[in-house]
């Protein structure tokens, strides 16, 4: 496909998902039914679909509407591409650019935030408020975790060098690797299928690093999901590790990820977790806005209402209070979001603590883009 004929299909997916398809849906939709895109096609319609989504209302405000012509011409204005190359009517392109459809200035004010995060945002990060909402705009660097129990961080940086992956060591955790070429490689190279590696960012391997891990606990992943916490947990310490989620479908890839990371997870349905013995750890990765990861997931970032987080934050309290009742009488509890949202995080704790004067806090971390990883948070909880 020639550049202006990615740039139409990018604007067809666009008006698809303002007209409420999800992203992902959407994309793979528009690639079942377009047989002849070839991969990089793929890659590259997908990259102008989210580059737009991480941008939308400063590639509306240039590109003066908010359908998926006039953030397609946004986007490219900001990223000073030739608009009039791109929209000249031939092939398969984009008609013509009309006299009205000239974009407006560059210089964009307002934010790309949902109104309703921002103060939220700004109450958690303060002065680094406007730096964070800068660098949400950016693409997210691919991050791997090196599996301890397989391999340490150098060997795992020759064994991808090797396989044409080229990567370096990530401040936030000594389990972290930046990719900085090849990410395109690691599902199909030989470290990752054989467990030497996992995609994991580094905020997340840096709340599991800082965790009172020991040989020989128990440990219950609550909301478990694809098992990311589950696995980066039990790569550190010899133990038994439970997986739950109230959704049991999301944990259906667990099993193959552990077998080939070199371990066991014993997953627990709802009714199991009644007469399971208490256990050491507790770890909640509760359901939350995501908003340490819009970078990543930016149709997140649109898609949430004010009305969906308040849901949310009375999700969050009940499953922190359940969770509380599975942990041994000296044990510990974990409270972790990948947002930055202020009620989310601390506030979420401080509640908790209001009403479970049982419990106290051994540390509470907030990472955010800053640190050149995904917004993350962790309260480490132990019972007095
Ligand atoms: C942030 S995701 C977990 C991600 C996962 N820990 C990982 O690292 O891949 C939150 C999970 O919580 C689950 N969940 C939602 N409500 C729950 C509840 N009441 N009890 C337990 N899990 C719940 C969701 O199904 C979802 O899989």
């Amino acid at each position: 496909m020639r550049p202006a004929a990615r740039v139409q299909a990018a604007i067809e997916i666009l008006d698809e998902i303002l007209e409420g398809a999800p992203a992902e849906r959407a994309l793979t939709a528009w690639a079942r039914r377009s047989r002849f895109a070839g991969s990089k096609d793929r890659a590259a319609i997908r990259d102008h679909v989210y580059d737009v989504l991480r941008r939308r209302n400063s590639c509306a405000q240039v590109g003066k509407g908010l359908t998926g012509r006039s953030l397609m011409i946004g986007l490219l204005t900001l990223q000073d591409q030739d608009l009039d190359a791109l929209f000249a009517g031939d092939g398969y392109g984009p008609d013509k650019l009309q006299p009205a459809e000239r974009p407006s200035d560059k210089a964009v004010v307002g934010n790309d935030l949902p109104e309703w995060a921002i103060p939220e945002l700004r109450q958690t990060l303060g002065e680094d408020f406007e730096l964070v909402e800068a660098k949400l705009k950016e693409r997210a660097p691919v991050i791997l975790r090196c599996n301890l129990r397989k391999t340490d961080r150098p060997t795992a940086i020759e064994t991808l060098r090797q396989q044409s992956i080229e990567t370096e060591p990530h401040p936030a955790s000594d389990t972290a690797l930046t990719v900085v070429k090849g990410a395109r490689q690691i599902a199909q190279s030989a470290a990752y299928q054989s467990g030497l590696v996992e995609l994991q960012d580094a905020s997340s391997q840096a709340a599991i690093e800082a965790l009172p891990l020991r040989n020989g606990m128990r440990v219950l992943d609550y909301c478990a999901g694809g098992g990311g916490k589950l696995l980066a947990m039990a790569a550190r310490v010899e133990g038994t590790f439970c997986a739950h989620d109230a959704i049991p479908l999301r944990m259906q890839d667990l099993p193959v990820r552990a077998k080939r990371a070199g371990h066991k997870a014993h997953i627990l349905a709802s009714d199991d977790l009644n007469s399971a013995k208490p256990f050491d750890l507790v770890f909640c990765d509760v359901p939350c806005s995501g908003s340490g990861s819009w970078r990543r997931d930016p149709d997140g970032k649109w898609r949430m209402t004010r009305q969906d987080f308040e849901e949310l934050l009375k999700l969050q309290a009940e499953i922190l209070d359940q969770a509380s009742h599975l942990v041994t009488s000296d044990g510990t509890l974990v409270y972790a979001t990948c947002s930055m949202c202020h009620s989310e995080n601390t506030e979420q704790v401080a509640a908790f603590l209001r009403t479970h004067p049982e419990w106290s806090i051994q540390a509470q971390t907030q990472w955010t883009p800053l640190q050149n990883c995904d917004g993350f948070f962790a309260a480490v909880l132990q019972k007095l």
